[in-house]
């Protein structure tokens, strides 16, 4: 049932992943716009929302180590199936930077494309909106992914968007729509 309605769908996922603060969510509503504008069905999964509705234990706690990351990503893998497969776009912004991740989501989301923002730790530290690198540094925070979080580079994403200066969100979605 599941594999028919995935086939017949045409559903799909566009995974965007990158660090903290390589520009995931912005880009990611961008696209989502476009697409809603194209007249598609499109929904928007972005990390932090994610992480609120699914992450959280019952006693409210969160938990940014390696493993809890990658059975949450996993996790955001089987949804974005069971979405995708009613004919919705799903477009998700998360960092989930583990080869299983990549693995798990080639093999089970019939119309996937991958898309990894590679950002610079030094502009993600100029950047830091969240405050998430400065207060690593400060020793307030750890399973800081790039940092004491080690992660996994994607192998084969579908489009790498390499970090330079200036180049605005319009122009990553253009890009983007151009690699789809
Ligand atoms: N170590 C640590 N401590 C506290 N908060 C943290 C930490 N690491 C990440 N974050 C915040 O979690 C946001 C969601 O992360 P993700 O769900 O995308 O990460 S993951 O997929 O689980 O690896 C993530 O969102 P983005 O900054 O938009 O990437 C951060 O706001
Ligand atoms: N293409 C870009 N160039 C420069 N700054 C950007 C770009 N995209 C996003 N930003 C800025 O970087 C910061 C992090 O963006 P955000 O989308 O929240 O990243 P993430 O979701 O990966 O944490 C924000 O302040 C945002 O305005």
């Amino acid at each position: 049932m599941t594999e028919e309605r995935c086939c017949v769908s045409g559903g799909g996922v566009i995974w965007i992943t990158g660090l903290s603060g390589s520009g995931k969510s912005t880009l990611a509503g961008e696209v989502v716009r476009r697409l809603r504008e194209q007249g598609k069905v499109a929904v928007l999964l972005d990390g932090d929302e994610l992480r609120d509705a699914l992450g959280r234990s019952d006693l409210g706690s969160v938990n940014h180590g390696r493993d809890a990351r990658l059975e949450l990503a996993l996790r955001y893998g089987r949804l974005c199936r069971l979405v995708a497969s009613q004919g919705v776009l799903v477009v998700i912004a998360t960092i989930s930077l583990f080869h299983e991740v990549h693995a798990w989501n080639r093999e089970h989301l019939p119309e996937y494309f991958e898309v990894y923002l590679d950002v610079p730790l030094a502009e993600l530290r100029r950047r830091d909106p969240k405050g998430i690198y400065s207060r690593f540094d400060a020793g307030e925070l750890d399973n800081v992914a790039g940092l004491d979080l080690p992660v996994d580079e994607p192998e084969n994403p579908d489009w790498v968007a390499q970090f330079m200066p200036g180049r605005s969100v319009a122009e990553l979605a253009d890009e983007l729509f151009n690699h789809l």
